[in-house]
């Protein structure tokens, strides 16, 4: 058969024909699913690769995905390799979709990056269905607002040590930090006790965010729409590099996990009775420990990870970690929120003993700080992505199913949080949401209910919501209370003596941490990292006082 011969003619002819008549049955049953409806508006796109160049991929997208809001709306609709992504940019929407019709629009797009970084048990990933609804219940019943009073006693002991060591070694603060949220988090999961920084399991959990640091959007974007990419090998120009970072820390992930697991059994089987989330766990396992063997499995793998996601679902500790170092950041530039915070703690707590959570209801201004951090360092930024279940229609518009919503929770907190929603459209509150300003959550001396509350966006939406953010609240709360009593946060000072000249920013990636810019006297930038060594902040106790009420405060248990 040549070229030309009439069957090869006959042969392309048929082919091309058949894909025509594919495409325009497609076309047909997609005007049918749409009823009419237009698709929301969004950029033109190209053959194939479709909206691929106008995905932002570049330093903090959520800046980029603001633009597409700006010119085409709340509602911003592209496809990239014919995957539908649809991007909410307005409060209002975003509860529309992804909390009040959360029963379409709570699943979870498969991306490689999940088995990569070793996160395989985290249910936040796992799909909407059966097998996420029954971690997810295993892990609210953990961590309802009913049951957090229950872990008070270990944040607020663990805290006290943390000031402690703080006192004794100011200049480990940013360390400590980390320190003080991992203990919090291996007590209460697993009642594992950490003393110090030399702990190995703290340099496990380093390696775990090793990995998630890298996770830039653009990266993640990438992979989710080409997963072939994540078997290129290691040598491969910026992808295998990133991939391997990725893989450091699935290893140590799991072996966290099943060693603190199987330590917390052999307690529990030993008739040590103590309340940890895992011994809660295991010992939910004898209801189904005489029924079927698959069951047993399936339910041991539950508790597994759901332990794990609370230890360290490397997200978690790792958003939590970030809004700390936020506020440590937000103290140190505005000494005149940490005048306020302290006489609020003079008058309501007094010189005699520390905070405690008794007394959270009256500290109105420090419960206005927690609010502030959560919205001012946005950790966050994209929120998790969600994914739809079904054909919807949203304010007019066709949403096929399996489209990835992406809720640009960084413009709408930026937006939102200067006051209640109308100031969206004030233009004399766009120049307020960079100050950290806890004083906008409150009116009358009291928080006011009006306040568009962060902890609405920063915590996801729908059935997704964040199932661990009453505990993280009152880990923030303690910490920060107990830390403003009996600490003054500055900025660090230059070899002149003269206080560094910082500015906070927003790292790009997935989870956006704090990053600065420390300028000298000699305006030469010492640091601009996500992580930097630098902490720019100095820590040091208010006065003796304070320091007597450091070493006198109970020493935690076990010690
Ligand atoms: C400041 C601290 C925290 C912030 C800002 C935060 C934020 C978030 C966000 C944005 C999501 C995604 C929600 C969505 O898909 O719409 C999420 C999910 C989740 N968070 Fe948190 N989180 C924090 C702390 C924690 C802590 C301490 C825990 C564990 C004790 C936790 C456990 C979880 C879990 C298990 C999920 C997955 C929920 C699901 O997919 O069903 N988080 N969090």
């Amino acid at each position: 058969m040549t070229p030309f011969s009439p069957v090869y003619t006959y042969g392309i002819l048929c082919g091309i024909t058949s894909l025509v008549l594919l495409h325009l049955w497609s076309l047909v049953r997609f005007r049918a699913r749409t009823k009419g409806l237009p698709l929301p508006p969004g950029p033109r796109r190209l053959p194939f690769v479709g909206n691929l160049l106008n995905v932002p991929s570049s330093w903090k997208p959520w800046v980029g995905f603001r633009h597409l809001a700006q010119e085409y709306g709340d509602i911003v609709y592209v496809e990239v390799f014919g995957r539908p992504m649809l991007i909410l940019g307005n409060p209002d929407v975003m509860l529309e979709f992804l909390d009040k019709r959360s029963a379409i629009s709570s699943d979870r797009v498969p991306s490689p990056l999940i088995e990569l970084t070793g996160q395989g048990y985290n249910f936040a990933f796992i799909p909407y269905g059966q097998w996420w609804r029954r971690h997810r219940r295993a892990f609210w019943q953990q961590f309802h607002p009913g049951v957090v009073p229950r872990y008070y006693h270990h944040q607020q002991s663990i805290t006290r040590d943390f000031l402690a060591k703080v006192l004794h070694e100011p200049t480990a603060c940013q360390e400590l930090i980390r320190y003080c949220l991992s203990a919090v988090a291996l007590k209460a999961v697993y009642n594992s006790d950490m003393h110090s920084l030399a702990d190995p399991r703290l340099s496990v959990i380093e390696d775990l965010f090793v990995g998630i640091r890298e996770v830039t959007a653009s990266m993640q974007l990438l992979l989710d729409f080409c997963p072939s990419l994540q078997y290129l090998p290691a040598w491969t120009p910026v992808i295998g590099k990133f991939l391997k970072k990725l893989s450091a820390s699935k290893a140590p992930n799991y072996h966290l996990i099943e060693t603190e697991y199987a330590d917390a059994k052999a307690r529990v089987e030993s008739g040590a009775i103590d309340h940890s989330v895992v011994s809660n766990l295991i010992q939910k396992l004898d209801e189904v420990r005489n029924k079927e063997a698959d069951l047993m499995n399936e339910e041991v793998q539950i508790a597994k990870g759901v332990a794990g996601v609370a230890m360290e679902g490397e997200f978690d500790l790792l958003v939590t970690f970030s809004t700390t170092e936020g506020f440590f950041v937000a103290m140190a530039l505005h000494p005149e929120v940490q005048r306020k915070a302290q006489a609020e703690l003079d008058t309501v707590v007094g010189p005699q003993r520390l905070p405690d959570f008794g007394d959270r209801d009256s500290l109105v201004y420090i419960n206005a700080i927690v609010k502030e951090s959560l919205r001012w360092h946005n950790v966050v930024p994209l929120g998790v992505a969600h994914k739809t279940i079904e054909d919807a229609e949203l304010r007019g518009y066709f949403i096929p199913r399996e489209t990835m919503v992406v809720p640009n929770v960084w413009y709408c907190v930026r937006l939102i949080a200067v006051a209640t929603r109308a100031c969206m459209h004030d233009h004399r509150y766009y120049a307020e949401p960079e100050r950290f300003n806890p004083d906008r959550f409150i009116r009358d001396g009291r928080l006011h209910a009006d306040v568009l509350d962060p902890s609405n966006f920063v915590f996801g939406f729908g059935r997704r919501k964040c199932p661990g953010r009453h505990f993280a609240d009152a880990g923030l709360f303690i910490l920060f209370a107990s830390v403003l009593h009996v600490f003054k946060i500055e900025l660090a000072k230059d070899a002149s003596g003269r206080p560094v000249d910082v500015k906070h920013e927003q790292s790009h990636g997935f989870l956006s941490q704090v990053t600065f810019a420390c300028i000298t006297s000699d305006a030469l930038v010492l640091t601009f990292d996500r992580y930097p060594e630098n902490f720019p902040c100095v820590v040091r106790p208010r006065s003796e006082e304070a320091v007597a009420l450091i070493r006198g405060s109970r020493p935690r248990e076990g010690q």
